[in-house]
């Protein structure tokens, strides 16, 4: 019995202690080991501090944690929240161990902003390169990447290319909502994910809907599914099978290409800027200062990356839209008033850009709508050197990972943060509070073109239709994105 009670009280504890402290305490040797052989940037060992949190468990580091925060109780924000209550907030970096690989966790405002600007100091690091290709916007680095950044924003984030593409999108939607109407109900993600893929066959590649684009849209499916699975290459992975998804999906691309180059052969001229049809036409045709072009593996590799970056973000930002407008009638009658009356004065004819610009209250929803879908919750980079930080360091090749999450839903930066009010967009943000598109040399490069797309979708959405939620009260869910469980299924009807 003493045994036991020796067991319980004494031993079980030490045991615990040593296995939540372990971790710790091996991070704190190799920094030592590091600091003796010279490294660390030569520091002596009395300088360098690593900034405050925990390494967590051997091996699993702190995910038990954060999934009990994103997937148990459901309550994300608790993960940073608990953390400020340990360890304070001061630094405005958190040491951790996550997604297999020791790093920090940037919370504040200013420790994000601090990351996102020091491109010399923290390269790029999605999930795997491969997959997205090694040209791609995404994956190059420094002078590659300004140039490459050039090319894929003048595509999809100048005002004429954004005049020609919110034209070409509106047929897809407009025929969407109508055939949603027909349904009567249906799951808007699923619904909102198939109005996307189709406009990205339209202005990506001018493919039409049918059989070629639904088979694009599987490969798809399984790129992305192989974006946020461990990379393992063995027979059976979702690593592999993205890879192969990958491969067809680039094979399919380039005959469309190969045809376009011929295209253009024939015609004898390379096409100027402003008379693209699709964005491969855009890729292919544009030149920088030199008069260079991208090479065909380069219009690839951004082709695939691109519909990989604004495939499901522009889908899950449509659901929400019409999540928060089911939630708060004051919001969707306000919105209807101002298309209402645009829609007066066009005479049936599509909403331009220009038009989308002008509608003040609008813009507002998508902005709101943006901020509370927290699309990407975590962005990541890799500390390329050792870096200081407010007294603290930050090793060479640890993960960096900028909490934009925490940004949009904490009250110090946001009133009353987790309700819907485009008003509060009659002023701007706090500077560094809202960083829902990253910032920085990488700040997303389709940021212009989600905002017109989701303001074009609501201009269509509350001129025509209403719509009620069939599961109100639906369990939200956060990994990968949030989203509630029942992908926001609605009743919808014509107005
Ligand atoms: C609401 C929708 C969207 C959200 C919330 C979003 C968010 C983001 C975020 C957080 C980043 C990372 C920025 C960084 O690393 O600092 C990013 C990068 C990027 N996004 Fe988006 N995005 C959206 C839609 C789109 C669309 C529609 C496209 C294009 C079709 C796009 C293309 C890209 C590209 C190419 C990058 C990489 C930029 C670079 O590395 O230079 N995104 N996006």
């Amino acid at each position: 019995m003493s045994l036991l009670i020796t067991c319980v009280l004494v031993i079980m504890p030490l045991l615990g202690c040593l296995l939540w402290w372990c971790n710790d305490f091996w991070f704190f040797l190799r920094l030592k080991t590091v600091q003796n052989e010279g490294g660390a940037n030569s520091k002596s060992s009395s300088i360098i501090k690593l900034p405050p949190g925990h390494m967590g468990l051997p091996y699993f580091g702190e995910l038990l944690s954060f999934l009990w925060y994103f997937k148990i109780v459901g309550r994300p924000d608790d993960f940073i929240n608990s953390k400020r209550l340990k360890y304070g907030d001061a630094a405005g970096l958190y040491r951790t161990h996550l997604f297999g690989s020791p790093g920090v966790i940037a919370f504040s405002p200013a420790a994000i902003k601090f990351v996102m600007q020091s491109e010399s100091n923290f390269k790029n690091d999605w999930p795997s390169f491969e997959i997205v290709g090694m040209s791609s916007l995404v994956a190059v680095e420094g002078i590659a990447h300004t140039r490459i950044r050039s090319f894929v924003s003048r595509a999809i984030n100048l005002p004429q290319s954004l005049r020609r593409i919110a034209i070409m999108v509106q047929p897809r939607i407009i025929t969407a909502l109508k055939s949603w109407s027909n349904q009567g109900t249906i799951v808007a993600y699923k619904e909102a994910k198939k109005v996307t893929f189709e406009n990205i066959g339209t202005f990506f590649a001018s493919l039409e809907p049918g059989p070629v684009l639904d088979t694009l849209d599987i490969l798809f499916a399984g790129i992305l599914g192989g974006l946020r699975a461990s990379p393992i290459n063995f027979p059976g992975s979702a690593f592999r099978h993205a890879l192969q998804c990958r491969e067809k999906a680039t094979k399919f691309f380039k005959k469309e290409l190969d045809k376009k180059r011929k295209k253009m052969s024939d015609k004898d001229n390379i096409r100027a800027d402003d008379n693209t049809d699709d964005l491969m036409d855009g890729l292919m045709g544009l030149k920088d200062e030199e008069g260079k072009q991208l090479s065909d593996t380069e219009v690839l590799d951004n082709i695939v990356s691109l519909v990989v970056a604004g495939y499901e973000s522009t889908s899950l930002a449509i659901m929400w839209a019409l999540y928060n407008l089911a939630k708060y009638p004051n919001v969707l009658r306000k919105l209807r008033e101002e298309n209402m009356s645009l829609r007066k004065h066009k005479n049936g004819e599509l909403l331009t850009s220009d038009d989308v610009a002008k509608l003040i209250y609008t813009n507002k929803v998508v902005e709101e709508t943006i901020r509370m879908a927290n699309i990407a919750a975590f962005i990541f980079r890799t500390s390329t050197k050792d870096v200081e930080y407010k007294g603290y360091t930050i090793l060479k090749g640890w993960k960096v990972m900028m909490w934009i999450r925490y940004l949009h839903t904490n009250p110090e930066n946001f009133d009353d943060p987790m309700s819907f009010n485009p008003e509060r967009w009659s002023e701007p943000a706090k500077v560094g509070t809202y960083q829902v598109f990253g910032g920085g040399p990488r700040i997303c490069a389709g940021n212009m073109l989600a905002r017109l797309q989701v303001a074009i979708f609501l201009h269509h959405l509350a001129i025509g239709y209403k719509w009620e939620m069939v599961n109100p009260k639906a369990k939200m869910t956060y990994l990968p994105h949030p989203k509630p469980e029942d992908g926001v299924m609605i009743s919808f009807s014509k107005l």
